[in-house]
């Protein structure tokens, strides 16, 4: 859990005047601390005392590496959309220039892409005064893209281009890229600082508590639940039916469902489903109760479409199955076959969740990141990522940021919040809910 650092930090910090009483508090972690990964006595309980696993802490250093007024930093966004991102720009440049004074700040377009030369380099000039008003809109004003880029050309580019620091803003994929490039510029033995804000509206990314974005896109998922209940409400037999985003992993639906409070089925790709215990006891729901709101992730069910065509996107990651459409037939071939009458109303929200706004809460934290990348990769910190774990900003080494995939846990206690707001039977496998 050791963060590499290219140097040791001896240039005094412009900031250093605000730190100079600062120790560690139940708000604030010294520099010189560190911040413990487990946080029950049971789990501390169950490792040596000597090595208990812990974090760098985030935040600025008295001393740092670069010289602010030499250097020249870059920044890219890679991988799918996620709100907040033009924040996380923003905050990345006006860190930079308001408290460091570094004034060559570059965008890279279009993600990695925009760095190497075969598809044409593509960079913007990032000012204050260009990067005004840009958090007020969704996407990216970078672009971004995925596929295959050689991290050696990347490296070219930086090196061509005089980049000292280079910010990723993007998801598992995109770390997995960065950790390339740094390895690119070790090799070439370079002193080229590489950090990472991880980027995911599906929060699937460990260590970092939640990721920026997803606060904003399971609130706007949730207007879709809220539709669809009104809409099943008014019918009879009426089913609402919501497929949100989730490859792998449910958080946005479970949040969704939680935040509406009105859903009567969560399906996850984390929690085995089995069609034939969901659909009796949905169709003795909709008869007692009137209608019934099930919300998917779209990873869900997918042994359902096991003979679908393996289908992959740029990157290599596989295009999942429309388990969403797939159910709502099922559903209908099987209340149709049963001759129970039913009104089904399918929405799927889809890119609508992404593409919007950071709201104030995930602003706040997207500045906050911003921050603590800048201080991190100004202390001269590299191939780390900056996430918050258990409210403490912290630097996560990118190996451990991707060594695996944040989840929900089916023996977790957000499962069981939905397991108890739904009243689902467990796996739907049962017929008989819990709360009928
Ligand atoms: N396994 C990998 N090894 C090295 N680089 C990778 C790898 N996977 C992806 N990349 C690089 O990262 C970029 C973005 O990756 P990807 O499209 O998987 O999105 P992501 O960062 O995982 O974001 P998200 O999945 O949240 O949309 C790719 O264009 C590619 O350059
Ligand atoms: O259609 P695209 O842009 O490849 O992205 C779709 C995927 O991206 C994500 O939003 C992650 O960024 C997933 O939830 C979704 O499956
Ligand atoms: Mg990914």
């Amino acid at each position: 859990m050791r963060v590499r650092t290219l140097g040791e930090g001896r240039i005094e910090s412009p900031l250093a005047e605000l730190l100079p009483r600062q120790g560690t508090t139940e708000h604030y972690v010294d520099e010189s601390d560190r911040v413990l990964l487990d946080d029950t006595l049971a789990m501390i309980g169950g490792r040596a005392v000597a090595d208990l696993p812990s974090f760098e802490p985030g935040g600025a250093r008295r001393r740092i590496f670069f010289d602010p007024s030499k250097i020249k930093v870059g920044i890219v966004t890679c991988g799918g959309l996620c709100p907040g991102l033009n924040d996380v720009i923003r905050g990345l440049v006006l860190t930079l220039n308001n408290q460091y004074g570094v004034s060559r700040i570059i965008g890279f377009r279009n993600g990695y892409q925009g760095m190497v030369a075969r598809h044409g380099r593509s960079i913007v000039e990032l000012t204050r005064e260009s990067v005004e008003y840009i958090n007020e809109h969704g996407g990216t004003i970078l672009g971004t893209s995925r596929g295959n880029q050689d991290p050696d050309e990347i490296v070219d580019c930086l090196e061509q281009l005089g980049v000292n620091i280079l910010f990723v803003i993007g998801g598992d994929g995109s770390m997995r890229g960065a950790i390339r490039i740094s390895d690119a510029v070790a090799q070439r033995e370079r002193r080229i600082a590489v950090v990472g804000v991880p980027k995911t509206i599906d929060n699937d990314i460990p260590y970092i508590g939640q990721s920026f974005g997803f606060q904003t896109a399971f609130a706007k998922a949730a207007e879709s639940l809220r539709a669809a209940h009104v809409e099943a409400a008014a019918q009879p037999g009426g089913i609402g039916l919501v497929q949100l985003m989730g490859r792998h992993s449910g958080f946005i639906a479970s949040y969704a469902a939680l935040a509406n409070n009105d859903a009567d089925y969560v399906l996850i790709p984390e929690v085995p489903f089995a069609m034939d215990g969901f659909l009796p006891d949905l169709r003795h729901r909709v008869a007692t109760r009137g209608h019934a709101l099930v919300v998917v992730a779209e990873g869900a069910g997918q042994e359902y479409l096991e003979d679908a065509p393996v289908r992959l996107d740029a990157s290599g990651n596989r295009k999942l199955g429309d388990f969403g459409l797939y159910l709502r037939d099922r559903i209908l071939d099987d209340f149709a076959a049963a001759g129970q009458e039913v009104n089904l109303k399918y929405i799927d929200p889809s890119y609508a969740i992404r593409s919007v706004p950071a709201n104030p809460s995930d602003s706040v934290y997207c500045l906050r990141l911003a921050q603590a990348a800048v201080h991190g990769a100004m202390a001269g910190r590299t191939e780390m990522v900056v996430g918050q774990w258990r409210g403490r900003f912290v630097h996560v080494p990118m190996a451990f940021a991707v060594s695996s995939r944040n989840q929900v846990d089916p023996d977790g206690d957000l499962w069981l919040s939905v397991m108890e707001a739904t009243g689902q039977p467990p796996n739907v496998a049962a017929a008989t809910r819990l709360n009928v």
